[in-house]
């Protein structure tokens, strides 16, 4: 946004009139939003705050009682927030004398994408006090106290009912805690310049198309897809890795069981084949035999001997695979042997246990750990939760925030986990398989809704994919 906005600006377009324009565009969201009600604007030092006082003055010109709150000083205020209270003619109150109850609508214009330190003092106590109250909060840009780079709290934020933003989500708006914290997300045109190369993507079937088979294709063509079960006790995890890379359209799928368990997995699968696997040498072959173009390993695999050689013959036969639970978590005292042994059509999917048993010493916030785990694996790596980050070596990461609450239940991440694989089958490269694996799975959580399980997410999944595929 610095880049852009410093752009626009030698571009020709002044800072106060790009102040007027964000502020214009709150008004619409807050008038469109709210009937006409007593309003709070809390001001901070910077732009954040300049927007604030330019909202205040257009509230006021539409006949709204509107109070503005000033964490420093009218008078000690400089630059556009200076220049923007001054042309308001408004008069400020102190921030310490905010109380939240007095209002019908807080307007949050401490900070935006200025923050740099912890909140403290008069800031801190202010946006306490608004986080435990009951009253509708609009944030301007961001919700004061979340980093837009990363989400992250700095110190403290109140939750907003509706985040104002300009130009485009940042990254604060989808990650975690940034994104329990704004609310619903309004993103506004300002008349900015575009930017070719931005830090991330918002994930969305714009990144990526589904794959269509050919008129006069058959069921190998479709992709096939070899999925390791585990043992008699924890077959569920593969069968629903099965199901998912299924449903999600690849044409034959395999599931590879240990020969004490093939007699549940085939009185469980119809649609899925069972063939029966025992040492490395036979894991090999039955990838060959199968014809498999994508494998999924982990999900109920065990933290085995034989789990761990699954995986490294299955990865040497450079067929593209998702390794996934069990798969990652057997190179707990030794992640550099799966290192070395990984390739760029291979997919880690962790979930953030998993993560630091695989990559212990990679810490900071998820777009930057998930950067620098694949950049050591050398290939794609899918960071699970809310906000699912996907980054691969030289692309853009991708967040992704389809979803909903509902899907943190048993299972739905070896449905995710098949889904990949699934579209990697079908020809998709490992990137853009996670990225749309991962939208697809959230879109089916959020069909399913309330008490939605795993054994419920594949045929969800074929209904989000009809949704989103062209054809
Ligand atoms: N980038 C753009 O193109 C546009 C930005 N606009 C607004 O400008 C904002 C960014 O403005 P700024 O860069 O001035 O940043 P902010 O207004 O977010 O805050 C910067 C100011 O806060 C102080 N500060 C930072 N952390 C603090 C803390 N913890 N406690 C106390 N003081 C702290 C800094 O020293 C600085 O004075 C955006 O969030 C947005 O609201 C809009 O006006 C429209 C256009
Ligand atoms: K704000």
């Amino acid at each position: 946004m610095s880049r852009l906005d410093a752009r626009a600006v030698a571009g020709g377009t002044s800072q106060t009139s790009l102040i007027e324009r964000a502020a214009r565009s709150c008004v619409r969201v807050i008038r469109g939003r709210y009937t006409r009600r007593p309003a709070a604007v809390l001001c901070g030092p910077g732009n954040n705050g300049a927007d604030g006082w330019a909202i205040a003055r257009l509230l006021r010109a539409a006949d709204w009682p509107v109070t503005v709150y000033t964490l420093t000083p009218q008078k000690d205020l400089t630059g556009a927030a200076g220049q923007v209270a001054k042309g308001s003619g408004l008069t400020a109150e102190p921030l310490r004398a905010f109380r939240p109850e007095a209002a019908g609508l807080v307007i949050d214009a401490l900070f935006g994408a200025g923050l740099s330190r912890p909140l403290v003092g008069d800031a801190r106590g202010a946006l306490d006090s608004l986080a435990e109250a009951a009253v509708p909060v609009v944030a301007i840009d961001l919700p004061s106290g979340v980093d837009g780079a990363t989400g992250s709290v700095l110190g403290t934020a109140a939750r907003a009912e509706v985040t104002v933003t300009f130009h485009a989500p940042k990254p604060g708006h989808l990650l975690s805690p940034g994104l329990g914290l704004r609310g619903e997300l309004v993103v506004t045109d300002i008349g900015l310049p575009q930017d070719a190369e931005p830090d991330a993507h918002w994930n969305g079937p714009c990144l990526w198309t589904l794959p269509v088979p050919e008129r006069d294709t058959h069921k190998y063509a479709r992709g096939a897809v070899l999925v390791f079960g585990g043992p008699r006790i924890a077959g569920g995890a593969a069968r629903l890795s099965a199901h998912g890379a299924a449903r999600i359209g690849a044409g034959a799928v395999t599931v590879a069981s240990p020969e004490e368990a093939l007699d549940i997995y085939a009185a469980h699968l119809d649609a899925i084949m069972v063939k029966p696997v025992t040492d490395a040498a036979s894991a090999k072959r039955l990838i060959e035999a199968s014809k498999a173009k994508a494998l999924v390993i982990g999900p109920g695999a065990g933290r085995t001997d034989a789990t761990r050689s699954h995986v490294l013959a299955a990865l040497e036969t450079r067929v593209p695979i998702v390794v996934d639970a069990d798969a990652l978590t057997v190179f707990e005292d030794d992640p550099d042997t799966l290192m070395q042994a990984l390739h760029e059509k291979a997919v880690l999917t962790p979930h953030i246990g998993e993560f630091g048993r695989v990559f212990p010493d990679i810490q900071g916030d998820k777009l930057s750990m998930t950067a620098a785990a694949a950049a050591r694996a050398g290939t794609t790596v899918l960071l699970k939760g809310a906000d699912t980050v996907i980054s691969t070596p030289s692309r853009v990461p991708v967040i992704n925030t389809s979803g909903t609450p509902w899907l943190a239940t048993a299972g739905a991440g070896d449905v995710l986990t098949g889904a990949i694989a699934g579209l990697m089958a079908q020809g998709l490269g490992a990137h853009d398989a996670a990225c749309a694996g991962a939208y697809l799975h959230g879109l089916a959580g959020q069909r399913g809704g309330r008490g939605v399980t795993a054994d419920d997410l594949p045929g969800l999944l074929r209904e989000a994919g009809r949704a989103v595929a062209t054809r």
